[in-house]
């Protein structure tokens, strides 16, 4: 360490060039693999082929993601007996592992047990850490860095400069990877075993999304064969906000995870349809699962005559009683409603052969297995236990008034099975119009049919919204394997919004799973939070306000525009757009032209109802904007968002449109005020609010 320059920075600098011809060498390493030798089977060779391709990508050096953004220097070698006297040893931490041509590390990957303290170290407990670095790049220079000595006593603990520029820099683009600024709380739910299952209580911008996947980088590294094999999927609300966090995980390393809606997990059917607030209430409810279990048991109908068998010159008679034994004991063994049925004949068959052996004859596994097939064996488990196809499970669940009676009695109240059954009933499954919680009965009922695959992890995000029974088919897609649950009570905007996460744990299967809070926010200036807290009383009574990390200070606009020819007590100036709409959207517009000239991406949201307007107003304005979603581009930095679209999205400056509408766009006040709250969050350095409209009451 001495013998080297003695600019601290030009050495730092020094390792990185090292660190990136070192990475080099091994891109060329396995660019000049020959595999002719390895293997002459023209499949495996494309297999082979195809993971050298993913693995030299994988060594790619990007200009813009730095090699390394930290550095440990360790008392002792990690795992050396203080009394051995081992040297202390120096890791710098990446995103990925390198290593130089003897093989000795020059970058750890961050997810390495030896880069923990990067993280987790502290004055309190220096996990025998003497100095911890961190780097600061501008473009992919190495221009900066930090330090800090954790043993040294006359040393003060400091707020990170790095982590400081780090969270106000403007986001242009999709989200971000934070590996080289996790926090120690929220390392610790990243790094939280395999086993566990996890529930992330957080208010906005406080990292739950950016931790989730975080966690599944960590937990790929950590366990990459079994969940290679079992599988890992991230599930999020919509598709614009798959498409804005799509981009983490392969900035890690990880192109295997698989993302969906839970919308895209149980689509078994066609969704063309929409339910009215009370059906969707209902279907969502968890005790339609014991509807559905009741009505797929409902096929098996006992056996009032018993089974023949003809083999050759004789006949074998299984008696009705004892078939009724055997349907009786699989429907004790609670197994799949398709299991039973496939063990069914071979329970007859058993039957058949123990009068075989009986009357003298040594049949074996063949004989039975034909018997099992034999068409009497076949006719009897038709009319036993037949088939049951989910999607017309359904369909006659919600058709047919009394099937639905006889299946929801004592569940379901009259008014309940009259608020699901279908007005006009589909004449099939086929033309019916599914909503998306039917489509989520289906999969019920296909899950009590065939058990449904699943994976080693799931992360389910903005979790919040979903229905008791939405969380039942996420829960069936890990039962074997864990869950990362992230979510924001005061958040929930759906007529079925988590109440608790005990009892959304409870849905899920993973009624053990910890808890944890999150109270920390890196995304909202702290005016622009204390603001939108004053809602919290209203929305989520109890729940901690978040604490902004982030300083931006004169972040927060709210002003009032006058309506030309409006009396203003009607409260709904221009929410339809109808005509004096016009001061309002002149004031959006500046708004926006005012927040476009600062750097970064700015989001103009509104009430759903009121986007057309808008959209037209920008047309005829000739301002370029995009959807959700959409990438930001240095021409185009203006998305216009619908407030219902608006959750888990950031943008650097926010223009928000007549809080009012967005109010009322809701059924009920608790469920506007939560959109409200969601739409107030989503700024990183500014918040303008616009109104004609009165304020909402804790506003004003
Ligand atoms: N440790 C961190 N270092 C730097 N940035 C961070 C850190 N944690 C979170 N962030 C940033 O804060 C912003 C908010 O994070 P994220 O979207 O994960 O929050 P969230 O809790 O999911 O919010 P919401 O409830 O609104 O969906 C993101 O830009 C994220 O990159």
């Amino acid at each position: 360490m001495n013998a080297a320059p003695a600019d601290p920075l030009a050495r730092e600098r020094a390792h990185l060039t090292a660190s990136r011809a070192a990475l080099r060498a091994m891109r060329e390493d396995v660019e000049a693999l020959d595999i002719k030798d390895v293997t002459a089977n023209w499949v495996n060779a494309e297999v082979l082929r195809g993971q050298i391709d993913e693995r030299i990508k994988a060594l790619a050096d990007l200009a813009h993601t730095p090699l390394f953004f930290g550095r440990l220097d360790y008392l002792y070698a990690p795992g050396a007996e203080q009394a051995e006297g081992a040297d202390g040893e120096t890791f710098y931490i990446g995103r990925r592992h390198v290593h130089d041509a003897a093989g000795d590390p020059m970058v750890v990957d961050w997810r390495a047990p030896v880069s923990q303290p990067f993280y987790r170290a502290s004055k309190k407990d220096p996990m025998d850490v003497a100095l911890r670095r961190r780097f600061g790049y501008t473009g992919g220079d190495l221009t900066a860095y930090e330090d800090e000595h954790l043993t040294d006593p006359a040393e003060a603990e400091q707020v990170s400069k790095l982590l400081q520029q780090e969270i106000e820099r403007p986001r242009v683009g999709p989200m971000r990877d934070i590996v080289a600024t996790i926090q120690p709380e929220q390392d610790e739910i990243v790094r939280s075993g395999l086993a566990g299952s996890v529930c992330v209580q957080g208010g906005p911008g406080t990292g739950k999304t950016a931790v989730g996947l975080h966690r599944v980088a960590y937990l790929l590294y950590a366990h990459r064969e079994r969940l290679a094999r079992s599988g890992t999927l991230v599930i999020g609300p919509n598709r614009s906000f798959l498409h804005y966090i799509e981009q983490v995980l392969p900035a890690l390393g990880e192109l295997e995870v698989r993302q969906a809606t839970v919308d895209d997990l149980v689509a078994h059917v066609e969704v063309r349809g929409t339910d009215d607030t009370a059906a969707a209430v209902v279907k969502g409810d968890a005790r339609m699962a014991e509807v559905l279990r009741r009505a797929v048991r409902s096929h098996v109908t006992p056996p009032t005559e018993g089974v023949v068998v003809v083999r050759g010159s004789r006949r074998w008679r299984v008696p009705a009683y004892e078939v009724e034994e055997m349907v009786r004991e699989l429907l004790d063994r609670d197994m799949r409603y398709g299991a039973a049925r496939e063990a069914l004949p071979q329970r007859i068959a058993h039957a058949v052969l123990v009068r075989m052996e009986q009357a003298g004859e040594a049949p074996d596994d063949r004989v039975q297995d034909a018997v099992a097939r034999n068409a009497a064996v076949k006719a009897a488990v038709k009319a036993i236990w037949p088939p049951v196809d989910p999607a017309k499970l359904v369909h006659r669940l919600l058709s047919d008034g009394e099937f639905l009676a006889a299946q929801a009695a004592g569940v379901l109240t009259q008014e309940e099975q009259k608020a699901i059954l279908w007005a006009k009933p589909p004449r099939t499954a086929r033309s019916a119009k599914w909503s998306a919680a039917d489509a989520v009965l289906v999969d019920e009922a296909a899950d009590l049919v065939a058990r449904t695959h699943s994976l080693g992890h799931v992360v389910l995000d903005e979790a919040q919204d979903l229905s008791p029974m939405q969380y039942r088919a996420v829960g069936r897609r890990c039962t074997t394997g864990s869950v990362t649950v992230l979510g924001d009570l005061a958040q929930g905007t759906t007529p079925w919004a988590t109440r608790s996460w005990a009892e959304a744990l409870g849905h899920l299967g993973k009624a053990d799973a910890v808890v944890e809070e999150l109270t920390a926010g890196f995304r909202v200036p702290r005016e622009v939070i204390a603001y939108a807290s004053r809602l919290l009383p209203a929305i989520a009574p109890g729940l901690t306000a978040v604490e902004s990390v982030r300083q931006s200070p004169g972040s927060l606009v709210v002003r009032g525009v006058r309506e030309a020819d409006e009396d203003g007590a009607s409260g709904s100036a221009g929410s339809d757009g109808s005509d004096g709409a016009g001061a309002l959207v002149a004031a959006v517009l500046d708004a926006c032209a005012a927040s476009l000239r600062r750097e970064g991406s700015v989001g103009l949201i509104a009430a759903d109802a009121r986007v057309p307007v808008l959209a037209a107003a920008l047309d005829a304005a000739g301002v370029a904007y995009l959807a959700p979603g959409e990438e930001t581009t240095p021409d185009v930095r203006l998305t216009l968002v619908p407030a219902s679209l608006a959750k888990g999205l950031e943008y650097d400056y926010v223009v928000l449109d007549e809080p009012a509408a967005v109010v009322g766009g809701e059924p009920d006040e608790r469920t506007g005020l939560r959109r409200l709250y969601v739409a107030l969050t989503r700024a990183v350095s500014g918040l303008t609010v616009l109104h004609a409209a009165p304020l909402p009451e804790p506003l004003r």
